[in-house]
């Protein structure tokens, strides 16, 4: 049996760790120790060929820095976001560490809530190294359909971007809009995250598929996505302080939502939507953003 690492023991990682136990030998690790079978330190857990890193985005650039050694390991990586601070994409921050060869990214729609319940999904494994994606692809279980593709900024850009559409779709819910305008958003939001992609070369049909298409309607279409109920919490006039708060998890969006306004800044990018958002976790009254890409 192959043996897989994985970093990170919070809702995904776990969820992960149980999945891949149908057909590995499954060892975990995290930054808080915890009493759960197979736990080893994260010094152990290095030395094992296959990792899977389930942190959120925004600590990984310091999270390399300060733990990882380089080992030939062979890396896929479960996180989904852009860097507030930087802009930085993840495959931009882990090429510093990590060769282009031994790195693959995980994409599709997977509340983690229902994986850890063996309940089926379709999933895919994005790599430069199509040997890479399907090794990876081949120790997923039975209940989840694994696809493989080489676009790799595609699928993290789709990943990434849709946390934001589903927080101004909990927004959208929050305020009663109907149904009506929940589909203009998330179909609108689908070109806006497909035309900020193709700006970085994504293939067209990573935006149709289980990566772009499939993980964005079932997260702004679900309570069960921690983004979208960041959303509620906006529209019931709370503060993004006080929703973090309350959610006790990480929710991507938020700290996507700043990156891509730098970039759009910076390089002078129509993105509507997410513009939207970010004025609302800035304060502005979500009657007036929504109005601002809802309304003719
Ligand atoms: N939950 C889901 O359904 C899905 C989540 N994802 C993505 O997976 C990533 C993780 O999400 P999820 O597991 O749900 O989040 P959680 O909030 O449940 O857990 C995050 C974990 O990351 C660890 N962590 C946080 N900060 C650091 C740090 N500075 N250094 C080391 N470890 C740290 C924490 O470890 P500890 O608890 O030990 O302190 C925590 O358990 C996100 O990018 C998310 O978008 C992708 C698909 C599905
Ligand atoms: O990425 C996810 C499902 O594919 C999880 O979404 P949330 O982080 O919004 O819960």
């Amino acid at each position: 049996m192959t043996k897989i690492g994985v970093i990170g023991a919070g809702k995904w990682g776990s969820a992960l760790a149980f999945a891949l136990s149908e057909k590995c030998e499954v060892y975990i690790t995290s930054r808080t120790p915890r009493d759960i079978k197979n736990f080893i330190s994260l010094e152990e857990i290095l030395k094992l060929e296959y990792l899977v890193i389930a942190i959120p985005a925004q600590q990984i650039s310091s999270w390399l820095e300060e733990n990882f050694k380089y080992n030939n390991q062979k890396i896929l990586v479960a996180s989904k976001g852009i860097e507030a601070t930087t802009g930085r994409f993840l495959n931009e921050i882990y090429a510093k560490y990590v060769p282009n060869e031994n790195i693959a990214f995980l994409s599709g729609p997977s509340f983690a809530a229902e994986v850890i319940k063996s309940l089926p999904t379709a999933l895919v494994i994005n790599s430069k190294n199509e040997k890479l994606s399907a090794a990876f692809a081949s120790f997923f279980p039975s209940f989840i359909k694994t696809y493989t593709s080489t676009d790799v900024v595609g699928a993290e850009i789709a990943g990434a971007y849709k946390n934001v559409i589903a927080i101004a779709a909990g927004i959208c819910e929050g305020l009663n809009l109907g149904k009506n305008a929940s589909a203009s958003l998330i179909s609108r939001g689908l070109v806006e995250m497909h035309r900020f992609a193709k700006e970085y070369g994504a293939k067209d049909e990573t935006f149709i598929g289980l990566s772009g298409a499939g993980d964005l309607f079932l997260t702004a279409s679900s309570i069960m996505s921690r983004n979208f109920r960041v959303g509620l919490g906006i529209a019931e006039g709370k503060s993004k302080e006080e929703i973090v708060k309350e959610l006790g998890e990480v929710a991507e969006g938020i700290g996507t939502t700043y990156a891509l306004y730098e970039i759009a800044k910076k390089k002078d990018l129509y993105l509507p939507i997410a513009k939207e958002v970010y004025n609302m976790l800035e304060g502005t009254d979500p009657h007036v953003s929504l109005s601002n890409f809802l309304a003719s």
